[in-house]
């Protein structure tokens, strides 16, 4: 279970959000939606207690297993160590891996469809490869509640398959508690109990998924037309209308300057 209770967060005298009220029952899935900048990251990494609150409560397990959106690039690492550091809290302070820590990181490893990289460098892995490798991480941490910022956003469409695939495995477990945050509506729709929405004018709303998804509700989170597109037999696909408002080209860049000489 997480729980907030009035909890607020902001940078200087920035409220990101305020007065925010969130559980998050055992056992089930909660997606974040929202535009760029909104709040999501904020959110997730307070969720995760990487970001205090300002104001208000927060309850939640004392292991979580975190999928972060971006990662540094430690020098020296393998893609096996970074997978063996999720079993930290196994380790205890000055304990080393023992096989077992090993074998549990190969086996995410394998999940994730990632095993042929276990000995390379991890700073000459690909983003997308990353995003697989940390969420191998968190499946070996053992822990029951996994907390994703945009697993999805470097994944191409197998991986984003493999993805879903794991998570609803997870889900089928019954025992675990999910959240992730996404700008892929779709992947609300297919997962998710319950989708929360950060609204541009600050307004944040939350239901069931397939209720909440709807196109106006869409339509005001992203400012472009959306259709939610009836598919047979599987969730309702969710598409933007890709009817691009036309840009101002900056002055400096190459059509804006005809008379640029290379
Ligand atoms: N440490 C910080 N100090 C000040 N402002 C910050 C800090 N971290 C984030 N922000 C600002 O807070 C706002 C919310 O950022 P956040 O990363 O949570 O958004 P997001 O919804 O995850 O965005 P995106 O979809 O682009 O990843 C943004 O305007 C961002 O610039």
């Amino acid at each position: 279970m997480i729980r907030f209770a009035n909890a607020g967060v902001r940078f200087g005298a920035r409220w990101i959000f305020r007065g925010l009220d969130l559980s998050v029952a055992s056992g089930t899935t909660l997606a974040l939606l929202g535009p760029n900048g909104r709040g999501k990251t904020t959110l997730i990494r307070s969720i995760v207690g990487l970001i205090p609150l300002s104001e208000g409560n927060r309850n939640a397990p004392s292991l979580i297993g975190y999928v972060p959106q971006a990662t540094g690039e430690p020098v020296r690492y393998t893609v096996l160590d970074m997978v063996v550091m999720g079993r930290a809290r196994q380790l205890g302070v000055f304990g080393s891996p023992s096989g077992e820590d090993y074998r549990a990181a190969h086996q995410a490893l394998s999940t994730v469809g990632l095993e042929d990289l276990s000995e390379r460098p991890y700073n000459r892995t690909s983003g997308g490869e990353r995003q697989l490798i940390m969420l191998a991480r968190a499946l070996s941490t053992g822990a029951c509640t996994i907390v994703l910022d945009e697993p999805a956003s470097a994944l191409d469409l197998a991986n984003q398959s493999r993805l879903l695939g794991i998570l609803r495995e997870l889900q089928s477990d019954g025992a675990y508690t999910i959240v992730f945050s996404t700008h892929l509506p779709q992947h609300a729709l297919h997962l998710a109990d319950e989708t929360m929405m950060m609204m541009p004018s600050g307004r944040i709303i939350r239901s069931q998924s397939a209720k909440i998804l709807s196109e106006p509700n869409l339509e005001e989170l992203y400012g472009v037309p959306i259709r939610r597109v009836p598919m047979s037999g599987n969730a309702d696909a969710i598409v933007p209308l890709l009817d691009s408002p036309k840009p101002v080209l900056p002055a400096g860049c190459c059509r804006g300057d005809r008379n640029h000489a290379y």
